[in-house]
Parts: structure tokens; C-alpha cells; sequence
């Protein structure tokens, strides 16, 4: 049984962070196991608190982990202060796990689930680490400092993000609305770069999409799937549990994690070398 991690934060409403990461894992069939950096108490219409984890705890967590387990991929999500990002960055730095890095940033609703300053610290201590990154196109601009209006900006993003040490950058176009299709940019650190095109599913409910979307990147890089492999399979993942979405709530409701296992073979992802 492969054995993989989160590092993430607790989502009450049960779509996004830690109960998303653990649904997707027992999906996937990859034993999850976890550690909880912040609470959140949330629904689908918002995070109306942060309660975050001591440090040490957060460090005592993952050092049970790594001291029974063998785990073989690792991903983080809610990371909230540079404070935690140091620490695991510190233990992680010790192992030689793949590490997806999702660097969440702030709620559907708004809501920071990052402190400001952590920023500096994602960059210097987490990402030179990571053997994946998938920022959205906000999280990109923040991380790299610039805006990204067209495929040039996407590209220099990841050029520089490339440049912190990360071997593989996705970014996410879920935030692109100005197109039918939901298409997601893919470089390696040897120069190769691929884009993956869905059809744009139009819905509210898409709380928890990337937590969900790394979390199966993450399950299937533990099963031992190339990185390419594994990006493309996490997409059908994904584009499934959008398409076959839950009305739970009142808000941006949660994916469905029930789809993949039985719609995947129908499911049409279009790769365009570039
Ligand atoms: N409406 C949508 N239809 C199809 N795919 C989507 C949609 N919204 C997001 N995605 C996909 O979901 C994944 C997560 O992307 P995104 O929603 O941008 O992440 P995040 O939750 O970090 O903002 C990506 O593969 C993206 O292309
Ligand atoms: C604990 C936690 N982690 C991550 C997210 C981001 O998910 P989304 O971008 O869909 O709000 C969240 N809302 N809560």
C-alpha cells in the first residue's frame, strides 16, 4: 500500500484542504495520512475563522509520520505562516519525499489563509524543494511579483519560478474565464512544456478544485505514475469531480469525488506540446 501525506489545513465544510485531500487519497487507493497546520471553521459560503497550530505541533505531526511511515509523495496546502512553512520546510529538507507544493493563498470567498509575509518564506525555504508547484494565475502573480495578462507571462512565471529550484511548475488557467475550455500550463525544469485542455464546466461548485487537483497529482506521483503521467491523470480527476458536482450547501459547493472511478475512461484531456 503506498502511504502519502498532506500538509494542509482542516476545511469543516469538508471540500476543501485536508478533508478534500483525504477523500481523494482513499479514492485513488493510496493510504492518506495527515498534518493539520491551521482549523478552519467553513461552508460552502466562507471561512468565518482561522485557528492555527502551534509550530511544534505541526512539527510533531509530520515527525511521527516520517519516523513510522514510508511515505512516498508528500503534498502541502493551507501553510498560513512562515513560521510552519520554516519547520516542515527544515524536516522536509532531511527526507527525500516528492513534494507538490499547492500554494494556497486565499479562499474562494476571499478570506486569507496565508499571512503576507509567508510569501518570502514559500519561496525561499518550500519551493526549492518541491518537484511540482501549481499555482492558479493570482498565486503565480503573487509568488513571481508580476502580472500574467497573456501566454508569454505564463511562461516567464514559470521561467522564474523554475529558477527557485522547483522541477516542475503547473499553472492552473480554472481562473481564466475568458475561454470555453479550462487549460492548464505545464513546464519542466529541462525545458519541455506541455498544455492540458478540458472543456470549462460552468458551475458555482468549485470549492476545494485545486486542493482536490493536487491531492490526486500527489496520489498518483505516490503510486509511482511519471510526473507527466500523473499531471494528466490528476487532470481527469478533477475535470470529472467538477462535471459531476454536489449541490451541498448554499454556497460555492464541494467537487464529487465519487466520478473519477466511474466515468474515467470517458473522460477527454487534450494535450498540446508546446
Ligand atoms: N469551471 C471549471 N471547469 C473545468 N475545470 C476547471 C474549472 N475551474 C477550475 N478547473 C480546473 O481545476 C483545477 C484547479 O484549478 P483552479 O480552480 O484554478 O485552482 P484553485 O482552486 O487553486 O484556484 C485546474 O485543473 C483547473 O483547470
Ligand atoms: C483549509 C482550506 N484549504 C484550502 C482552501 C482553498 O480552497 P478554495 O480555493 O476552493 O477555497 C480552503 N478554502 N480551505
Amino acid at each position: 500500500m503506498h502511504i502519502v501525506t498532506t500538509i494542509a489545513g482542516s476545511d469543516s465544510g469538508g471540500g476543501a484542504g485536508i478533508q478534500a485531500d483525504l477523500k481523494t487519497f482513499q479514492e485513488l487507493k493510496v493510504f492518506g495520512t495527515s498534518v493539520i497546520t491551521a482549523l478552519t471553521a467553513q461552508n460552502t459560503l466562507g471561512v468565518s475563522d482561522v485557528l492555527p497550530i502551534e509550530v511544534s505541533f505541526v512539527e510533531k505531526q509530520l515527525k511521527a509520520l516520517i519516523e513510522d511511515f514510508s511515505i512516498s509523495a508528500v503534498k502541502t496546502g493551507m501553510l498560513f505562516s512562515s513560521e510552519i512553512i520554516q519547520s516542515i520546510a527544515r524536516i522536509l529538507a532531511d527526507v527525500n519525499i516528492p513534494l507538490i507544493v499547492d500554494p494556497v493563498m486565499i479562499a474562494k470567498g476571499g478570506e486569507s489563509l496565508l499571512q503576507q509575509e509567508a510569501i518570502v518564506a514559500l519561496c525561499s525555504y518550500l519551493l526549492p524543494l518541491a518537484t511540482i508547484v501549481t499555482p492558479n494565475i493570482p498565486e503565480a502573480e503573487t509568488l513571481t511579483g508580476r502580472k500574467i495578462k497573456t501566454f508569454a507571462d505564463i511562461q516567464d512565471a514559470a521561467h522564474t519560478l523554475l529558477q527557485m529550484g522547483v522541477q516542475c511548475v503547473i499553472i492552473k488557467g480554472g481562473h481564466l474565464t475568458d475561454n470555453d475550455y479550462a487549460i492548464d500550463y505545464v513546464f519542466f525544469e529541462d525545458g519541455q512544456s506541455f498544455s492540458m485542455q478540458s472543456s470549462r464546466i460552468a458551475t458555482k461548485n468549485t470549492h476545494g478544485t485545486g486542493c482536490t487537483f493536487s491531492a490526486a497529482l500527489t496520489a498518483f506521483i505516490g503510486r509511482g505514475f511519471s510526473i507527466k503521467e500523473a499531471i494528466v491523470e490528476a487532470k481527469k480527476y478533477i475535470q470529472l469531480a467538477i462535471t459531476y458536482d454536489l449541490s451541498i450547501g448554499n454556497g460555492h459547493g464541494p467537487t464529487n469525488h465519487f466520478a473519477y472511478q466511474k466515468y474515467k475512461e470517458s473522460c477527454e484531456v487534450i494535450i498540446h506540446e508546446t
